[in-house]
């Protein structure tokens, strides 16, 4: 599935398009620049035998030498913001390393404070300048923020599939038939290289193992557990990069689409007869004990990838904020990140403020807004039931801690979707042209809810986070257009008729059809 990058905002009404930037920050102002992308229109005399990165290579040899130095390093995670002080724990990135001593979660922190050297009109101009291209690493969208995400890697030891930049769609017929809405957009983020959000934070993850291995650090593959997306890009990333990988999948609970992945990838598959969280269980217990490296979001590394989708999106809308984002969530690292992401931007004068963020769940599997509608008092991990959002089909998700620090931040709010709205939402958004995920229909149910309540105004600027794409669950889909789903009545079925091949019944079903089809 190729990855495209749309920018909408001919599309959108004047009144919230903004000029691009021109000028950065005044030499004088800034202590030294951080290094710009490379200018291949110097390098279209490849020699045969040179690649990409070589050019990439070539242009930095030449670039003058950099005295500004960014980096970042691992500190726990902690809950309250403002308790956020000099961590006197703390890990450099090239440590094997998950948890902090407490047991806690870990977050990656960069140095702010040389990030802040150069202002948000810098920041922004080097993010467009980068869009589009293909030179190493920047045409992926994630690299093209290198400096905010893993800014102490060589090039040369990154793994790109050039993922990210993906599609930000107006979703104007959905939007205004189903929602009384006119500003509505959905974040492809499932139209990637391995189908699915997680990308963003695998090339992150692989290319820091990849370092690593080079380091002679004792990595000698990487695992992880999985609902069948994490799996697919860990796989995908590992075989480019020829590092072994093992993922432990719960037997009978993916998709066909996502079994295959790591398979055809060579990945060594284990299919174990458990849930998801029993998996996650086993990876960490054998993580702790082999050289194997955990690439689930409880490692931070991961979020770090991740966290380019939201800046992504303000890029798409001119660097203006949209008033909501509306994110499916499961293990819950996604949520985190976005917020990651859009706080940096805030915090380094790239935008104003922060959306507001809601996280949908699967009512079959519904523990964050269990917590959530508890006022935040109790957090119960659950057992999580069957749901055709597979993907999110988690009851004891590790970043737990780290959704609430993104939703409390953020004045934001925790949705849920049964599996009758969750389809319904899917089949209804497919009739004008998506074809999404069930993961897309929790969200797209969540939304239909705020707008329902008022919550959400029809004028509100709303992203609904596509996290897979469609074609990973076409299983769930075909079992509904043929309404074979228990207890569902699929009220938005569509599925084909039988009609024996003779012109009057063919003219027929067609004259039927001709006389009930809505006309515009
Ligand atoms: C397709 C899809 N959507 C949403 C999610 C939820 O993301 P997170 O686990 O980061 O909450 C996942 C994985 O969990 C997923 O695979
Ligand atoms: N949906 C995920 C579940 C694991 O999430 P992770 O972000 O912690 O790896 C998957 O596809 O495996």
């Amino acid at each position: 599935m190729a990855s495209s990058t749309l920018f909408h905002s001919s599309l959108l009404p004047s009144h919230r398009r903004t000029p691009k930037p021109t000028a950065i920050k005044s030499a004088a102002a800034s202590p030294s620049p951080p290094p710009s992308p490379p200018d291949t229109r110097q390098h279209h005399h490849r020699l045969p035998e040179e690649n990409i990165r070589d050019d990439a290579r070539r242009q930095r040899n030449g670039a003058p030498t950099l005295t500004h130095k960014f980096s970042a390093k691992y500190v726990p995670f902690v809950k309250s913001q403002s308790a956020k002080g000099k961590a006197e724990e703390w890990y450099s990135l090239d440590e094997i390393v998950y948890r902090s001593r407490s047991g806690g979660l870990l977050d990656v922190e960069h140095d702010m404070d040389a990030l802040r050297q150069f202002d948000g009109q810098y920041w922004r101009s080097l993010f467009d300048s980068r869009v589009g291209k293909t030179t190493w690493p920047y045409g992926s969208g994630v690299w093209s923020k290198k400096e905010w995400v893993l800014p102490e890697i060589d090039d040369d030891d990154i793994v790109s599939a050039f993922e990210g930049n993906s599609n930000l769609f107006w979703a104007e017929r959905f939007g205004k038939q189903f929602l009384g809405m006119n500003d509505l957009w959905v974040k492809h983020c499932g139209i990637s290289h391995t189908g699915s959000f997680k990308d963003l934070g695998m090339t992150v993850l692989v290319s820091q193992v990849n370092r690593l291995r080079k380091m002679n650090r004792p990595v000698v593959g990487v695992g992880c557990a999985s609902t069948g997306d994490t799996s697919a890009a860990l796989s995908a990333y590992c075989a480019a990069a020829g590092i072994p990988s093992i993922v432990f999948l719960p037997s009978n609970k993916i998709s066909m689409a996502q079994l295959v992945q790591p398979i055809a990838n060579g990945a060594f598959v284990l299919s174990i007869d458990t849930d998801f969280d029993g998996c996650m269980k086993l990876i960490r217990e054998v993580t702790a004990e082999l050289p194997i490296y955990l690439a689930n979001s409880l490692n931070s590394l991961r979020l770090e990838g991740q966290k380019t989708a939201a800046i992504e999106i303000l890029q798409q809308f001119d660097w203006e904020v949209p008033d909501w984002v509306i994110i499916p969530g499961g293990n819950l690292g996604n949520v985190y990140a976005f917020y990651k992401g859009f706080k940096m931007c805030h915090e380094l004068g790239l935008v104003d403020r922060v959306p507001r963020l809601v996280c949908a769940q699967a009512a079959n599997a519904n523990p964050l807004y269990q917590y959530y509608k508890s006022g935040w008092t109790e957090f119960k991990p659950v057992k999580a039931s069957t749901t055709l959002a597979s993907a999110i089909q988690i009851g004891d998700p590790v970043s737990i801690d780290r959704a609430v620090v993104a939703l409390q931040n953020s004045n934001g709010i925790v949705e849920e979707a049964t599996e009758e709205e969750l389809m319904d939402a899917m089949a209804q958004a497919d009739s004008t042209g998506m074809f999404i995920c069930p993961h897309t229909g929790v969200a797209l149910t969540a939304l239909n809810k705020l707008r329902g309540s008022g919550v959400i105004g029809p004028t509100d600027r709303t992203v609904v986070v596509s996290t897979a794409h469609g074609l990973k669950f076409t299983q769930s889909k075909i079992d509904y257009h043929s309404r074979e789903i228990k207890d569902m009545e699929c009220r938005f079925a569509n599925p084909p008729v039988g009609v024996k091949a003779d012109f009057g019944a063919v003219m027929d079903v067609l004259r039927t059809y001709l006389n009930q089809a809505p006309r515009k």
